[in-house]
C-alpha cells in the first residue's frame, strides 16, 4: 500500500510501506471518520468496518500506559502470554484438539504455546528478547485484579460514548476488554470472532486487513470442530492457490491504526492484524460485545448465513460423531443436486 497521507496533517508520518508485510492482494482503505460524524452510526448499523478518530475512548491509557507504567501498575496476578517460534500467533481452541484426528491420523501440533506470567517476568523477557528466540505476545483480560491506578484509568475511558454506541445499535453486553502487548512484527492470522469489537490502539501502529463475511468462499475456514475453528486455512503470506483457488478473488480492506484510533471490527468479519515492523511494541485494548438480538429479516445478512453454516456443521458432527463423515455427507447432499 503506498504510504497514506495521514489526515492528522501536521503530525509527521511515523511509518511507511516498508513497515508493512507484503501480500499478493491489494486492499481498499477502511474509511476514517471522526467519532461525532453521523456516518459512523451508518457504518456500524450496516456492519461495515470504520476507523473512528478523536473518540478519546481510551485517553487515560494513551496518556499513561507506557510499558514501565503497565509493569508498575498491572498488579500481582499472572497474565496470559503466548510464545511462537515465528511471527504468527495463530489461535487454537485446546478443547477441540481431541476431535482433530485428521484423515492422515497426524496429531494436531499447536503453532504456539501459552504461559501464565507475572508482568515483571513478561516485561523482562520482552526487554531481553534476542533475534531467533521465541516471540512473545501478551493477551490478558483486564479484570479487577489490576492495580488501583489502572482501575482509575479504566474508569476514565469514554464510557459515555461507547455505551451510547452499544445502546444505539442494540448490542448485547460488554463481555471483555483484552489488553494486548505485542512485539513489533507479530501477526494474528486471518480469523473471525462471534462478537462485535471496538479495537482501540493505545501505543504503536497496527495494520488490520479485513474481509467481509460474504467472502466466505474465498477464505476457506477450518471445519467448526477443528482446533483452528474460525481461522482461515489460507496463509496470507504464501497462499496455496491450488488448494484455495478462490482466495485469488478475495476483496479485502485495510487500515493502519495508531494511538487514539478505534477500529470497529464487525462481528463475523475476517481480520488479520499485524504490529508494524521495526517500530517497537504495540499496546491495544479491545472491547468485545455480544451481538444484539437480530430479528430474522430476508434477505438474510451474510454473517447470518455464516452462523447457519456453523450450526449445520455442529449439528452434523453431533449426529455423525465422526468428523471424517461430515464432508462426505455434505458432498453427497450437494454434488449433482444443488449445483
Ligand atoms: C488475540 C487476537 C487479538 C486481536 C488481533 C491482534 O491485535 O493481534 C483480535 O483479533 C481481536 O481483538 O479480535
Ligand atoms: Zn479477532
Amino acid at each position: 500500500m503506498a504510504s497514506v497521507p495521514d489526515i492528522r496533517s501536521c503530525e509527521k508520518k511515523l511509518w511507511d510501506s516498508s513497515n508493512l508485510r507484503k501480500y499478493c492482494l491489494n486492499f481498499e482503505e477502511v474509511p476514517r471518520l471522526f467519532y461525532d460524524d453521523p456516518r459512523v452510526d451508518e457504518f456500524i448499523c450496516s456492519h461495515k468496518p470504520v476507523v473512528i478518530l478523536g473518540s478519546n475512548l481510551v485517553k487515560p491509557a494513551i496518556d499513561r500506559w507506557s510499558l514501565e507504567y503497565i509493569e508498575r501498575n498491572m498488579g500481582t496476578d499472572v497474565n496470559t502470554v503466548f510464545f511462537s517460534r515465528n511471527h504468527k500467533f495463530k489461535y487454537f481452541d485446546d478443547k477441540k484438539i481431541h476431535s482433530c484426528n485428521n484423515p492422515r491420523g497426524v496429531e494436531f501440533s499447536p503453532p504456539m504455546r501459552k504461559e501464565e506470567m507475572k508482568i515483571e517476568d513478561f516485561m523482562k523477557r520482552l526487554r531481553e528478547w534476542k533475534r531467533g528466540e521465541e516471540r512473545l505476545y501478551m493477551q490478558q483480560s483486564l479484570t479487577s485484579a489490576v492495580g488501583p491506578n489502572i482501575v482509575q484509568d479504566f474508569i476514565g475511558f469514554n464510557w459515555k460514548w461507547i455505551n451510547s454506541k452499544q445502546k444505539a445499535h442494540n448490542w448485547g453486553k460488554l463481555t471483555s476488554n483484552l489488553l494486548y502487548i505485542s512485539m513489533e512484527g507479530n501477526v494474528t492470522p486471518c480469523h473471525y470472532d462471534e462478537q462485535e469489537n471496538f479495537f482501540a490502539e493505545v501505543h504503536g501502529y497496527k495494520r488490520c486487513i479485513l474481509f467481509s463475511p460474504d467472502q466466505f468462499q474465498c477464505m476457506y475456514p477450518y471445519p467448526v470442530h477443528h482446533p483452528h475453528d474460525r481461522q482461515s486455512m489460507v496463509d496470507l503470506e504464501k497462499p496455496d492457490h491450488t488448494k484455495f483457488p478462490k482466495f485469488r478473488d478475495a476483496k479485502g480492506l485495510e487500515a493502519v491504526i495508531g494511538p487514539g484510533d478505534v477500529l470497529y471490527i464487525p462481528i463475523y468479519w475476517w481480520h488479520h492484524v499485524e504490529s508494524l515492523m521495526r517500530l517497537g511494541p504495540t499496546i491495544t485494548i479491545n472491547f468485545w460485545y455480544k451481538a444484539g438480538p437480530t430479528a430474522i429479516e430476508y434477505p438474510l445478512r451474510d454473517h447470518q448465513k455464516v452462523s447457519i453454516m456453523r450450526n449445520i456443521e455442529k449439528m452434523l458432527l453431533e449426529v455423525l460423531q465422526d468428523p471424517k463423515e461430515v464432508g462426505p455427507l455434505l458432498r453427497n447432499m450437494v454434488l449433482g443436486r444443488f449445483e
